[in-house]
């Protein structure tokens, strides 16, 4: 039997400022520093030492994740890195103020963006598509496979392979793995754990820093 060990990356700038982040590339504040290292002592408490590590590409998951393993006297274990555990990516609504958003469109309207199972943001366009593609991080991935908006379904869909393909067979072998991600490619990762169906996963939130651990057997 394996040990999952999932966390949301620590607070980031565009979260201490109420923006839509997705797959913008920010950094973690002062706050969110002292996340990562309080989700550090809460799975220290609980007995628990990860002896790997697996993240997404994006700088908030991979900082909270080194400030975890610093903390842990952890900081050589093995690394993992996937684009599929990055955010949902939140379409033309990256970089906005959520509260003003609400303000303009309507708070279901929001809420149906932000928490539905199927309900895409509007995209962005294939310019914009087109820059992030330009990304060393993404350049590998054909156009088609470079999102424009997601909804929690998309998600599920490019987390579940990677979960299934790499990170179950680490903990068949017995691995205590951490993964550090977003709170969105964690839902849709909980939702499968737990079995939730798409009204529950409604209502599921993930804060920053707080760690979720799973025994697979
Ligand atoms: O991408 C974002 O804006 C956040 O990381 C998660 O946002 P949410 O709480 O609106 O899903």
């Amino acid at each position: 039997m394996g040990t999952l060990i999932l966390v949301r990356h620590g607070q980031s700038t565009y979260n201490a400022e109420n923006r839509f982040t997705g797959w913008v590339d920010v950094p973690l504040t002062d706050q969110g520093v002292a996340e990562a290292k309080e989700a550090a002592k809460a799975i220290e408490a609980d007995g628990l030492r990860p002896d790997v590590l697996v993240t997404s590409v994006l700088e908030r998951a991979i900082t909270t994740a080194e400030l975890m393993l610093h903390e842990l006297e952890r900081p050589w274990l093995p690394v993992l890195r996937s684009w599929r555990l990055n955010e949902r990516h939140y379409g033309a609504l990256q970089g906005l103020n959520k509260a003003e958003t609400a303000a303009r469109y309507g708070d279901e309207q929001v809420k149906l963006w932000r928490r539905s199972f199927d309900v895409r943001p509007p995209e962005t366009d294939v310019e914009a598509q087109r820059l992030l593609h330009a990304d060393e991080r993404y350049r590998m991935l054909p156009l088609a496979l470079v999102p424009r908006t997601e909804a929690l379904c998309d998600v599920i869909d490019r987390v579940l392979p990677y979960y299934y393909d790499v990170i179950v067979p680490l903990l068949w072998d017995g691995h205590t793995v951490l993964v550090s991600a977003h709170g969105n490619s964690l839902r849709g990762l909980v939702k499968v754990l737990r079995d939730l169906d798409d009204d529950e996963v409604v209502s599921l939130e993930i804060a920053n820093g707080e760690p979720l651990v799973f025994r697979v057997p």
